[in-house]
């Protein structure tokens, strides 16, 4: 496990720099390790610049994640390819986004659940999904099919707004039985998103994810859900609201989606209301940065040393130098918040926010996991007499978060080809000296 790495504060540390007695204790190879489970439709993202008379003309509504027909996908492919329109085809999908960047991340293991052709071509999509994913990825668990796993076809228009066309193939046949309750149960969390809860009649995705996160909650082992696209939260907002009060600790989601489930347009007055459901709440905003919010117990609530910030909650990032706690863990329960602007502002040229919302969630899962291996590896530690979900403070994770995001938004691809610099050249010296 990598930690979090020091970046613009000192708070971050490895494992082995925390204590020259725990050093001696610890030898590398006797260390136990921690992951996270995710579970995706697997897909390729085929990406084409278009104008909007092609969404029109197949059918497809702007800005939105939808699901298309054999014959559609046959007559949309063929024209983007008569055209020459098809920019670029990678690994996507947005759980598998996550996976790939956390193990870039935290240079660990994850593991990856879903589907993937028994019979693999050199060339095709599958062997496209494999070699484009991390090594890092455990594959091993996917579970065959004889057929195609999905594509989704990336539409960006004339304004920049992406609208994701799927063509399923089989990636909604993950069977409940390939679920490996044992290896749900010893994770450091389960990671999903409401896409998998888009199938048909004879698709058993949902069926799948269902247990996944029934043995999670069984196990104690935090479940995170990312809400996808807003469209899916919008057709049934109460039965997502009890989905997630029922079964979801963590919950992560651009503002979009934030006031789809909440009725709040406010990313901050959205996370507020999420922590009536969940512990820790992530609300991406875009060019506004990221919120994140969750518990503290009073006692080990600590002040910021940043000014306090204007809001729809007055001094809202008050305890933004706490680490998050599940709100059960709580004697009394205090929300608290922070928010981050962009990483420098943002880029000056942005490549492509393909995935920059799962690069922030890749960070916050790469600090939580971060947080089970020192406690497996360092129980003892003073660090661990507060019961906490993370390793690192909300602000830190944020500001972390948005670092990524910002790597994210400066390449082409959703997946980090690499993980982040161990020192910011953008900081001077003195800063790693203090
Ligand atoms: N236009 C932008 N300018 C600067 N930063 C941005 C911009 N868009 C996104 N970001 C960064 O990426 C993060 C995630 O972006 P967002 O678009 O909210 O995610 P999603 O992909 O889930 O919609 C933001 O918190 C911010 O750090
Ligand atoms: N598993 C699914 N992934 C999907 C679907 N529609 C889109 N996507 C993936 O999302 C990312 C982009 O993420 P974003 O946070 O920037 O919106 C992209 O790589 C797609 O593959 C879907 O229905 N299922």
């Amino acid at each position: 496990m990598k930690f979090p790495g020091r970046r613009r504060h000192k708070h971050y540390f490895p494992v082995e720099d925390k204590d020259p007695l725990t050093k001696q204790l610890i030898s590398a190879n006797s260390l136990k390790r921690s992951y996270i489970v995710g579970i995706d439709q697997i897909v390729v993202d085929i990406e084409a610049k278009v104008d909007s008379s092609f969404l029109t003309k197949f059918g497809l509504h702007r800005g939105m994640s939808q699901v298309i027909d054999d014959e559609t996908t046959q007559a949309l492919y063929q024209e983007l390819q008569d055209k020459n329109l098809v920019d670029y085809e990678f690994a996507g999908g947005t759980i598998g986004n996550t996976m790939h960047n956390y193990s870039v991340l935290a240079d660990d293991r994850s593991v990856l659940l879903g589907v993937m052709s028994e019979n693999i071509k050199i060339g095709s999509y599958a062997y496209r999904f494999i070699s484009n994913t991390s090594s890092r990825v455990d594959l091993g668990y996917l579970q065959g099919v004889d057929g195609p796993i999905g594509r989704c076809f990336t539409l960006i228009d004339e304004s920049g707004e992406r609208t994701f066309a799927i063509s399923p193939g089989l990636m909604n046949r993950l069977r409940p039985e390939s679920i490996d309750e044992d290896l749900i149960a010893g994770s450091a969390a389960l990671v999903i998103s409401s896409y998998l809860m888009r199938t048909e009649k004879e698709d058993t995705m949902t069926q799948a994810a269902i247990k996944a996160v029934k043995c999670a909650n069984k196990a104690g082992v935090p479940v995170v859900l990312t809400l996808g696209t807003k469209f899916l939260i919008e057709q049934d907002p109460v039965w997502w609201q009890t989905f997630v009060a029922e079964h979801v600790d963590i919950l992560a989601m651009n503002e979009e989606e934030g006031f789809a489930i909440t009725g709040f347009e406010d990313p901050l007055l959205a996370a507020n209301k999420a922590l009536d459901w969940v512990d820790m709440v992530i609300c991406t905003a875009g060019a506004q940065g990221m919120f994140l919010g969750g518990y503290i117990d009073e006692c080990w609530k600590r002040h910021t040393k940043h000014a306090l910030m204007p809001g729809a909650i007055t001094d809202f990032n008050q305890y933004e130098y706490s680490r998050a706690m599940k709100r059960i863990d709580c004697e009394t329960p205090i929300k608290a918040f922070t928010h981050s602007a962009p990483y420098m502002g943002g880029p000056d040229a942005i490549k492509n926010t393909n995935g920059a919302g799962d690069g922030a969630l890749a960070a916050v899962l790469h600090d939580l996991s971060s947080n089970v291996y020192h406690k497996l590896n360092v129980p003892n530690s003073s660090k661990h007499q507060q019961k906490a979900l993370t390793y690192s403070s909300l602000s830190q994770i944020s500001k972390y978060a948005n670092r990524v995001s910002y790597e994210v938004l400066v390449q082409h691809s959703p997946r980090l080809s690499r993980g982040l610099p161990e020192r910011e050249a953008c900081l001077d010296q003195a800063h790693w000296e203090q």
